[in-house]
């Protein structure tokens, strides 16, 4: 079959690590006799130099046609980039936030999950790993504080700022099914995080997800304030299943849940809606203090690719073969410099990517 996918190479190591996930997407053609046909599509600081936007009518569009989008990252570093002279709106994360909302893909899932062959690279003890831990951060992606009313202004003689965290009974509910559903493929348990002791916000998260979990009686439901959930992750991470959440909780959460995996080179993310289309993107940044060096891990973008075989494509097969190459990767002793250890091969990020396309 012919696929169309979108490909947003992005800024920083962009560029480098979807190079390399297009590499394994090569080889995943060649193996299983598919073809896949990319189109470039410009987002965050390439399409403002571009263009002089973070996101033009035309790459939505072209987005839009598209049976899915693989991304690599966007943005530079917020303090010295000129990008970050410009207002708000017109920012690369503006781009990606607009592209998000324009493509109406609300729920991102975020997997974290701890190799056995990269236990030397976790920070935490041994005792604390045991066997491992396996889950899931269903983080909302289209609504709360990054999308609602902020502003900057004067009032008598000082400068405020203000933003908005909004979140209606609806997109509530459309997320926590969603997270219910993947619990029910896993573990069945579903920890629901808010700061319901302090926001209306969370008052009414927790309530929706009360009412959908009346639906899913096999799937335990806790709920857990954020601040407990950031210590938790780190104190015990194997007692997580499925983490639902709303969208700034949930993207930090999954910043500190890459780390306890080892590194955030190796979390990748699917930004989904209803139905097939998908968005998947790694859950870290553009990195600019490592770009242009071939240092960067490129496992997140693949790991994301084959997310958009599995859930885009339904290529279960096929996204087996790239999960199980990284895992032969590592098993190997092959390892980007973010979670080399002693014992292990150095390679740079075209390295890696050569070596996992080499192992479907
Ligand atoms: N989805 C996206 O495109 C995202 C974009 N950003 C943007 O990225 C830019 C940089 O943000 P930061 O806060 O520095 O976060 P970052 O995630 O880009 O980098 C944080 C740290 O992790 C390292 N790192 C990230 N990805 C890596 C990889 N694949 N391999 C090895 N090391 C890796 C970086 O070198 C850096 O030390 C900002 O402009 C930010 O807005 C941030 C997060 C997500
Ligand atoms: C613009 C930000 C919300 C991007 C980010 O940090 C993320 O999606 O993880
Ligand atoms: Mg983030």
């Amino acid at each position: 079959m012919s696929y169309k996918v979108g490909v947003i190479r992005g800024d920083g190591i962009g560029p480098e690590i979807v190079a390399e996930a297009l590499k394994v997407l090569d080889k995943v053609a060649e193996k299983y006799n598919e073809k896949f046909d990319y189109t470039d599509i410009l987002l965050g600081g390439a399409s403002i130099d571009a263009t002089g936007k973070p996101l033009t009518e035309e790459a939505l569009e072209t987005a839009k046609s598209c049976d899915a989008v693989l991304m690599g990252s966007i943005g530079g570093n917020t303090t010295t980039s000129p990008w970050y002279k410009l207002p708000a709106d017109l920012r690369p994360e503006a781009g990606l936030l607009a592209i998000r909302k324009g493509l109406g893909l609300f729920a991102n899932m975020r997997p974290a999950y701890l190799y056995e062959e990269l236990k030397d690279a976790c920070p935490l003890r041994e005792d604390i790993i045991g066997d491992g831990f396996d889950l899931v951060v269903m983080r909302e992606l289209t609504g709360g504080l990054y999308f609602g009313e902020r502003k900057t202004f004067e009032e008598d003689g000082v400068t405020k700022a203000v933003d908005t965290l909004t979140y209606s009974e609806e997109e509530i509910r459309r997320i926590a099914v969603r997270g219910f559903d993947i619990a029910m493929k896993r573990r069945k348990k579903v920890t629901s995080v808010d700061k319901a002791n302090v926001l209306d916000s969370s008052r009414l998260w927790r309530k929706v997800v009360n009412e959908v979990a009346q639906d899913y009686p096999e799937v335990e439901l806790e709920h857990m304030l954020v601040d407990n959930c950031a210590m938790q992750l780190v104190r015990d991470p194997k007692q997580f299943d499925v983490i639902l959440t709303e969208n700034m909780f949930g993207d930090i959460l999954s910043d500190e849940a890459s780390m306890v995996t080892g590194s955030i080179g190796m979390l990748s993310s699917a930004s989904l809606k209803e139905g097939s289309f998908g968005l998947y993107e790694p859950s870290h940044g553009s990195a600019p203090d490592i770009a242009g060096q071939n240092i960067a891990n490129p496992i997140a973008t693949i790991l994301s690719a084959s997310m958009l075989l599995r859930y885009s494509f339904n290529m279960d097969e096929a996204a087996d073969a790239v999960d199980h190459a990284v895992k032969q990767v590592l098993k190997d002793g092959y390892r980007t410099v973010d979670i080399m250890s002693e014992g292990m091969t150095k390679v740079g990020c075209k390295e890696m990517g050569t070596l996992i396309a080499e192992r479907i």
